[in-house]
């Protein structure tokens, strides 16, 4: 049976904007109150889902959530008409309003983590949402981010969907971004990567001391148990805590896998030897895997924070040779292009490098591979997914006419205190729900 990976990226949401509202991401705090363009940004992110599909990849794409999340605003004491509750928020509270007005679920990388069957103790493919909790517009994605991916996914006989994890710091979960899933074919077993900043309850454990560790490594336990993981088939890595200081938020800032490749910076994680060690034996000594280690003296930290190097995409194409998918970012920078550029004349898979511009994203931190989640599957697998968030020459085309009417070309933090976005955005999702046969994804249309 033919396998592959599909990645479903994030359709930009109508209220993109840049609000500052992520501590340890560079990129949002610098970009803070800088005005947006949601049409701009659902743009180009479709541009890059359509220059996989051409590339012969399987891309679906994951709809956005409904903001400003009004009933969040409720919940915390805003009273009234929903039109009330934005404006009493708008004077009361503004830095709560900009929260519940964010477009982050756009970051799919961090929508929830996902096992494939070929890994399972139960042969399904498992999806446990990510509870986001380290930063409360985040938090607030994890229950529909499980309805769209249920909607998405519905058929029980291939798919298990669990509950995102407890709702505190304890068990704070940020998804795929900290997970790699190393393997020889995309059908056979694998290696799963699971990346923490923190140990929950053993603060004599190193973590950072400036910006917060957003993944423990007791959520990543869980999520193993729940997908049904051999303890054989699974490595926890410690990210380094000086990093995470530096602006690393995510390892997929520093670290990206694909197959037999993991490409990393040589700052990325503490006590790498042993780990990268173990990872081997797990993989199969026998095997090959390629550790592409970027030593720092190649390409800083610092640069690579700056031009998401390793917040590139990594993918088998069809003729089995790697490409990378990067941000235009890194091709502006000279020690990132020529470093890649020699990286393809190199003994490894990795033979092309692609560049797209997904600058409206890269401005709040969300490089090409925060905007996707992966997902290996068999093509029975893909014959059960819902064929209509499956990427083609037609659905591309609808989407941007979509986009077209329903979204602003410039968004203001002052427009976000605007309740006609609120009906813009409501009425964009209700036809997209139609579009991508999603059913009554949002609450909007539960009543
Ligand atoms: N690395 C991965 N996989 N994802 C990137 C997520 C970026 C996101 N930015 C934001 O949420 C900024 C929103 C704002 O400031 O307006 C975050 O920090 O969680």
């Amino acid at each position: 049976m033919k396998f592959f990976e599909a990645n479903f990226d994030g359709l930009v949401g109508p209220t993109h904007n840049y609000a500052g509202l992520s501590i340890g991401n560079v990129a949002s705090l610098s970009n803070a109150k800088n005005s947006s363009s949601p049409r701009q940004a659902a743009k180009q992110g479709l541009s890059k889902m359509k220059a996989l599909h051409d590339l012969g990849m399987v891309q679906g794409v994951l709809a956005p959530q409904e903001r400003p999340d009004v009933y969040t605003l409720r919940r915390l004491g805003f009273t009234g008409s929903d039109a009330q509750v934005i404006e009493k928020a708008a004077k009361q509270a503004p830095a709560v309003l900009r929260a519940v007005c964010s477009a982050s679920s756009m970051w799919t990388a961090n929508a929830a983590t996902i096992s494939p069957s070929a890994d399972t103790i139960d042969g399904k493919v498992h999806f446990t949402p990510a509870n986001l909790t380290n930063k409360f517009h985040r938090s607030l994605e994890p229950v529909t981010t499980g309805k769209i991916l249920q909607a998405m996914f519905r058929n029980p006989e291939h798919f298990a969907h669990h509950t995102h994890l407890p709702d505190n710091d304890h068990f704070g979960d940020e998804g795929a971004a900290n997970h790699t899933r190393l393997c020889s074919a995309y059908g056979k077993r694998g290696v799963e990567l699971f990346v923490f900043g923190r140990y929950a309850f053993d603060s004599s454990k190193p973590a950072p001391k400036r910006f917060p560790a957003r993944h423990t490594l007791e959520a990543c336990e869980a999520v193993a148990r729940l997908h049904g993981l051999s303890d054989e088939h699974v490595v926890y890595m410690q990210q380094n805590p000086d990093v995470i200081d530096q602006g690393v938020f995510h390892n997929d800032v520093i670290a990206v896998g694909n197959q037999n490749v993991l490409f990393y910076h040589q700052q990325a994680f503490v006590d790498s030897q042993a780990k990268l060690n173990e990872l081997q034996r797990k993989f199969g000594n026998d095997s090959e895997l390629h550790l592409i280690e970027v030593l720092n003296s190649e390409v800083s930290v610092a640069e690579a924070i700056k031009t998401y190097l390793f917040n590139t995409q990594v993918i088998t194409l069809a003729n089995g040779e790697m490409a990378i998918i990067a941000p235009t970012e890194c091709q502006d920078s000279a020690a990132v292009s020529s470093y890649l550029a020699a990286l393809t004349e190199r003994n490894t898979p990795i033979k092309q490098i692609h560049y797209y511009d997904v600058k409206q994203s890269m401005q709040n931190g969300g490089g090409p591979a925060c905007l996707r989640l992966r997902v290996a599957m068999s093509e029975q697998e893909k014959q059960a997914v819902n064929q209509n968030v499956l990427m083609s020459d037609m659905l591309f085309t609808t989407l941007n006419q979509w986009v077209d009417k329903h979204y602003r070309d410039q968004v203001s933090e002052a427009d976000l205190a605007d309740p006609q976005l609120l009906l813009e955005s409501r009425t964009a999702l209700d036809e997209l729900t139609q579009i991508l046969d999603l059913g009554s994804v949002y609450q909007f249309q539960q009543v």
